[in-house]
């Protein structure tokens, strides 16, 4: 069976074609513009395509609540034209198959569950640490749902002794997103993330805020896996300071050997690299088939 999938970033959008092993057949990119510009070209890719389902991880806020009148439409985006666009209506209108429909942190969660680093397990939580900050939530094989879908990269952070910088989000100033996510580095440190060198104390600080969050997740969703992902990531020393920085903040209150003795297997890279977003559209595609 052939799935198409869409990953809708704020940057860039990503389209293919997977298989039920979560293999992308085939695939292609472009940037993110106006939506109508933008799904032309989405449709364009798929119009001489055959596929059973599609299955679209997109940025948010969105609405997934399939009751509501807005169903299928990307919500309070700050992101020009977006707010408000029936984004799964004009895909409906082109192509009538069953459809799976989440943010796309949830689908990197379900695709690495599927097939990447928490296969076989039925929790984990996807973070992505790049333009924004946001968390997906896989719980007891399902996604978390619930008001709208979680939005754990605006949790509320105790600060850094040693860090004055007021924060960068919009809404709350120096929640994780304000002071860890990309634009927060830059705007602290006045050079983008990847010039800073690797023993800068801006590390310390940024995995201080990440292990913060993480701590408090463990403690509220008892993940059995937390999967980190996204441009920031790509500092590979961050891993160890966010991991000693779990143990440290839960003081072996979570007396779990994942936590307490192998925490290097706890806290990961994506296990499908940086294919999470586009399988974890596959694996939502294959979900909504199965219902269907
Ligand atoms: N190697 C790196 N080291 C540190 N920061 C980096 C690195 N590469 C990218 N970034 C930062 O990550 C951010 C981009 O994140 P990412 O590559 O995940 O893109 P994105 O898809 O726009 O993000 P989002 O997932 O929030 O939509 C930018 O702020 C950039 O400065
Ligand atoms: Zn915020």
């Amino acid at each position: 069976m052939r799935i198409g999938a869409i990953e809708a970033g704020g940057t860039k959008f990503v389209c293919g074609i997977g298989n039920e092993l979560g293999e992308i057949e085939d695939r292609t990119s472009f940037p993110t513009e106006a939506p109508e510009r933008t799904l032309a070209q989405v449709i364009d890719y798929f119009k001489d395509k055959s596929f059973g389902a599609i299955g679209v991880g997109s940025f948010g806020p969105i609405d997934i609540n399939p009751n509501s009148p807005t169903y299928g439409f990307v919500t309070t985006t700050p992101k020009p034209g977006w707010s408000g666009f029936d984004f799964l209506g004009a895909l409906k209108r082109h192509f009538d198959v069953p459809y799976g429909w989440d943010t796309d942190v949830n689908a990197a969660a379900v695709g690495e569950a599927t097939w990447g680093a928490a296969k076989g397990l039925d929790s984990c939580l996807y973070y992505t640490i790049g333009t924004g900050v946001g968390v997906g939530v896989y719980a007891e094989g399902k996604l978390v749902h619930g008001l709208m879908h979680p939005e754990g990269g605006h949790v509320l952070t105790r600060r850094h002794p040693e860090d004055d910088f007021a924060g960068v989000c919009p809404y709350h100033g120096d929640c994780l997103e304000g002071m860890a996510a990309g634009p927060a580095l830059e705007a602290r440190w006045k050079v983008k993330g990847h010039e800073l060198p690797v023993d800068h104390q801006a590390w310390e600080i940024e995995a201080f805020y990440i292990a913060q969050a993480l701590s408090s997740a463990i403690l509220m969703l008892s993940p059995q896996k937390i999967i980190l992902g996204g441009g920031v990531m790509q500092q590979p020393q961050l891993f160890p300071l966010i991991r000693a920085g779990v143990q440290k903040n839960l003081n072996g209150y979570v007396n779990a050997a994942e936590i307490v003795k192998n925490i290097d297997s706890y806290i990961v890279e994506p296990g499908l690299g940086t294919q999470a977003g586009l399988s974890g559209a596959v694996a939502l595609g294959i979900r909504a088939f199965n219902q269907a």
